[in-house]
């Protein structure tokens, strides 16, 4: 058997030190069985009854690809392009809040992961390490912003410019949420990370965020959390609270949760560079329609005007296929690279990204495609 190319060989070159299985199934068993409940249903559940993660793979199911054949697949070029920059992969590392729950080197270890891998990370506002060491250890590889936008917005502001000023290239605004989903697993456990300070790093040396307490975290903690959790959130936000943000910045600025294709056309109409179509691995509104069926409407909704990507339930490469032949430019991946990270650090995530982008490659080839840009709807049906 001969290897496609060079991604190919890595993989089963380096089957005998895998920790990661190449299932998913089995890296949340496995995942699972290494961390403890809280932090493990932290990551892997969902709102509600969670109908709406379960839908997310459903959803996938529903979509087929009809493959083209005699088509001379043996040179493929996984490349894409946003905001004028390449990247290697059409796939990101979504942004994860509180990573050291079930990690020590939680963020860092996932960025260094991502910087080795040649993937973009997306460092979250709710991270346990900063921006700044984030982005010090990634050195001159791609990394975004994503900002929760503070209800005091010159916190919101002092964030954005700190990410520029560390060389993030893009920032990513999460509009769904302006707070936490109605969680049943995590109120069962009543497990607050945040109350132990974890996930507020990018607060606790934020000079605004600072200038608002009377004390040091250092000096009185308990007033940092209180505080934080008087202004983490924003509902109150309008599509004309965006002017804003934008005169913050030069950076391109990229809405997350978008899923109504008039949402879609908003955005483009107030000058947003780019959406990412995505329920939030079903961690917010359960009942949410899956992003991958939101998707074509979006797409045809946007006419080429911004690039539009997608994330929630991203598992394998055919995945990766479907949501790029319906029309997005690349797709962000939140739980499986959380189980990596969980079960080996850095080295973990970095072959759950090598696995994806192998098992992509492999599967475009098959598929009778070379390149990102050849997918189209031409190969997809939908099964109703
Ligand atoms: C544990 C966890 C924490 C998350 N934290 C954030 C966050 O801080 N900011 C954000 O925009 N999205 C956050 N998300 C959502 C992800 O960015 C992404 O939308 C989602 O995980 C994609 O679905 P998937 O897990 O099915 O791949 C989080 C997801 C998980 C699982
Ligand atoms: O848990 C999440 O899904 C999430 O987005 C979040 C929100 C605030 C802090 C940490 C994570």
């Amino acid at each position: 058997m001969s290897f496609g190319n060079e991604v190919q060989a890595m993989v089963y070159q380096g089957v005998e030190k895998n920790i990661i299985p190449p299932s998913f199934e089995k890296l949340e068993q496995k995942a699972k069985e290494h961390l403890d409940a809280k932090p493990y249903d932290y990551v892997a559940a969902s709102a509600g009854a969670e109908m709406t993660k379960r839908k997310n793979k459903q959803a996938f199911e529903k979509w087929n690809i009809i493959p083209r054949m005699l088509r001379d697949t043996s040179n493929r070029d996984l490349s894409t392009e946003l905001f004028g920059r390449k990247l290697s992969f059409p796939i990101l590392c979504a942004p994860v809040g509180v990573q050291s729950i079930i990690h020590p080197e939680g963020e860092l270890a996932s960025a260094r992961a991502a910087a080795a891998m040649n993937v973009p990370f997306v460092a979250s506002t709710a991270s346990t390490y900063n921006l700044e060491k984030t982005s010090e250890v990634m050195e001159d590889k791609e990394r975004w912003f994503q900002l929760y936008w503070s209800s005091d917005r010159e916190i919101a502001a002092s964030m954005v410019k700190r990410a520029e000023k560390a060389g993030y290239s893009a920032i990513v605004i999460t509009l769904d949420t302006p707070m936490m989903g109605w969680r049943e697993k995590d109120i069962d456990h009543a497990y607050l990370p945040f109350l132990q300070a974890e996930g507020i790093g990018n607060y606790l040396n934020d000079p605004v965020f600072l200038s608002r307490l009377d004390q040091s975290p250092e000096e009185d903690m308990t007033s940092a959390i209180l505080l934080w959790s008087q202004i983490f959130g924003n509902p109150s936000l309008t599509w004309g609270d965006l002017d804003f943000i934008k005169a913050q910045t030069s950076l391109p600025i990229v809405l997350k949760g978008i899923l109504h294709p008039e949402d879609a056309r908003l955005a483009v109409q107030h000058g947003v560079d780019g959406i990412i179509v995505s329920n939030h691995g079903g961690r917010q509104v359960d009942g949410a329609v899956p992003a991958i069926d939101a998707l074509p409407e979006i797409v045809d909704a946007v006419e080429h005007r911004i690039p539009v990507l997608m994330d929630s339930g991203i598992r394998r490469g055919s995945d990766i296929i479907k949501a790029l032949a319906i029309g997005a430019r690349a797709v962000l991946i939140g739980r499986p690279y959380m189980y990596g990270l969980a079960l080996a650090g850095e080295d973990g995530v970095k072959q759950v990204l090598r696995n994806l982008i192998a098992d992509f490659d492999l599967s475009m080839a098959l598929s009778g495609k070379t390149s990102v840009a050849e997918l189209n709807r031409e190969i997809l049906r939908k099964e109703s």
